[in-house]
């Protein structure tokens, strides 16, 4: 196995990453987690460990439970009885961002990163650290020209920086994101990705973690370290897969003969459901 090969490597960002995190300190951790919406169970019995620096796609037939797994690693549901999620430590800062940026119109692109920033921890900082904090997140996905635009003034891909800005402007050490680059054309969403890649190795983030959910294999692959197949609802945790790609993750890895096997891999699990 080429995963086996590949037994070190050093990323972009200076951190050593084992191709597989068996010995890496874990920040979240889901055990036994069945949820059920009334007599509809989504999730059956998902133990999964998301491994602290280090970038996790999630992958899954419509509807078997992808976001509703996001959520509960959010804490926004709990599972069923027996099930757990359990953090590092103290409750990490996590970011989130959504297929659609939901931006609020009337609000510039500065306004709308300053307002996540009135919420939650950060609702203790004064009005010029919040300006500038959040000037500093548009920098980070290079709109801080476009600072005083509408939503309406931006195009589908600027607006999904905002969003991606708006999360990073609270130093989360993971970013939860449900499909966020699937409401984009193909060249917007490759842009994207990498910039996302570059943004998550930058050594001054905070970020650690990454969970993306998404519905494109190849793109799971180009971005991940690991790939979690989704089995159909109600879903279990069907197979992992480390992704033996070199780091960084640059345009043409496609190419690469690692790439190709892993998404064969992948088809052939969807293929098998
Ligand atoms: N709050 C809710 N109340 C009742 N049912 C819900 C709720 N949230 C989600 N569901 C149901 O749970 C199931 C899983 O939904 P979820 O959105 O997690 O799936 P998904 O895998 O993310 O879907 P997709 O790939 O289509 O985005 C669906 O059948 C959905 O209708």
């Amino acid at each position: 196995m080429l995963a086996k090969a590949i037994e070190l490597q050093q990323g972009a960002n200076g951190r050593q990453e084992a191709a597989e995190p068996r010995n890496r300190e874990v920040a979240i951790s889901l055990r036994q987690c069945s949820l059920s919406f009334g007599a509809v169970q989504v999730l059956n019995n998902v133990s999964l460990d998301i491994y602290k620096n280090e970038f996790v796609s999630i992958l899954g037939p419509s509807g078997c439970g992808k976001s509703t797994l996001l959520r509960l690693m959010l804490e926004l549901l709990k599972p069923d009885r027996g099930g757990e999620v359990a953090y590092a430590s103290k409750k990490p800062s996590i970011g989130i961002v959504f297929q659609k940026p939901v931006l609020m119109p009337w609000l510039t692109a500065v306004q709308n990163v300053e307002l996540t920033l009135t919420m939650g921890p950060n609702k203790k900082l004064s009005k010029q650290e919040r300006k500038e904090k959040a000037e500093s997140a548009l920098q980070l996905v290079g709109l801080q020209d476009f600072r005083g635009h509408f939503p309406h003034q931006l195009s589908g891909g600027m607006q999904q920086r905002i969003a991606i800005a708006r999360a990073l402007a609270a130093d989360p050490e993971i970013l939860l994101m449900d499909e966020p680059f699937g409401a984009l054309d193909e060249f917007t969403r490759e842009k994207l990705n990498f910039e996302l890649l570059r943004l998550w190795e930058n050594p001054k983030s905070s970020l650690s973690s990454i969970v993306m959910v998404t519905h494109s294999i190849q793109e799971s692959v180009i971005m991940s370290d690991r790939v979690v197949m989704m089995s159909p609802r109600p879903a279990g945790v069907d197979t992992i897969v480390p992704v033996p790609l070199p780091s960084p993750r640059v345009v043409g890895m496609e190419e690469h003969p690692a790439f190709y096997q892993t998404v064969k891999e992948l088809r052939k699990r969807v293929k098998d459901q």
